[in-house]
């Protein structure tokens, strides 16, 4: 498929498969993502976007093929080595410790690469001071980016949905990722949150350096987000490039509406 050449990947698929019994969820998926990239995932409902994100979360093993950051496979990590590889991802139903309060939330992304840390994990190693105070600060500057100081103190059920999402967005971003994994980020908000959604993610994907992969069905957030659109059907590629030509293609056409000729 449309691997990019001459840039370096930091995400890549290799003839990925999923299967569950006969139900073929990837059939030998193959794209990789550019640095720097905001690459869309996009196709009509059981396309495999979910499945796809989760190979990258290590919450799904691959059936066949090579899923890899970076270079590494991750086969051989766990879900918990993500933040240490520059991982983060926030989830379609928001997945916050909802009796915590928000500047907790956050500060448990802002720590998460150091607890990934084997010193940690394995000795029980507490934090320095210094990283500590480290961790803290980072967490102050994302509540701020994401003007989420007024909440701080509240627990994150207390939020209204758009806020809870926001809380999210800012704990991925408190770890540093390289690569953020957005899934269906625009679901449950209004049109003027998407909007505004939309416009924050790219400003902080380019102030951060983050490459960014979002499965999204809010094709308006899509549109003026993406660099590129990658359209999946069947748990296959079916189209694969700039944003108006793919949504404009046959194979989208045909994906979506079955119109195609
Ligand atoms: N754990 C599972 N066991 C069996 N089949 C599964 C499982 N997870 C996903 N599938 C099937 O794999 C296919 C792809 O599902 P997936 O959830 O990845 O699609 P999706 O594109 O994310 O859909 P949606 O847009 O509705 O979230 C579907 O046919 C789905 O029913």
């Amino acid at each position: 498929m449309n691997v990019i050449s001459g840039t370096e990947a930091i995400l890549a698929f290799s003839g990925v498969s999923v299967e569950f019994g006969g139900v073929k969820a990837l059939a030998n998926v193959s794209f990789s993502v550019p640095k720097g990239q905001i690459c869309g995932v996009i196709g009509p409902n059981g396309a495999g976007k979910t499945t796809l994100f989760n190979t990258v979360s290590r919450l799904q093993r691959v059936t066949r093929g090579t899923v890899s950051v970076n270079g590494r496979d991750l086969s051989a990590y766990a879900p918990h080595d993500l933040p240490q590889l520059g991982v983060a991802r926030t989830f379609q139903h928001v997945g916050l410790f909802s009796s915590m309060p928000v500047f907790d939330n956050v500060m448990v992304g802002a720590a998460a690469p150091w607890a990934a840390k084997w010193t940690t994990r394995y000795l029980g190693f507490p934090p320095s001071p210094r990283i500590e105070r480290r961790i803290r600060e980072q967490t102050e500057l994302m509540l701020e980016r994401l003007n989420l100081n007024e909440l701080s103190d509240k627990r994150t059920d207390e939020l209204p949905f758009g806020s809870a999402k926001r809380v999210e967005l800012a704990r991925a971003l408190a770890a540093k990722p390289q690569l953020l994994m957005l899934d269906e980020p625009a679901g449950g908000l209004t049109q003027e949150e998407v909007l505004g959604f939309g416009e924050f993610i790219a400003e902080v994907a380019k102030e951060m350096q983050i490459t960014v992969v979002i499965v999204e069905h809010n094709m308006g957030l899509v549109s003026s987000l993406c660099d590129r659109l990658v359209v999946l059907d069947h748990g296959e590629i079916v189209a694969d490039g700039n944003v108006a030509e793919t949504l404009a293609s046959e194979a989208v056409q045909n994906a979506y509406f079955g119109t195609g000729s």
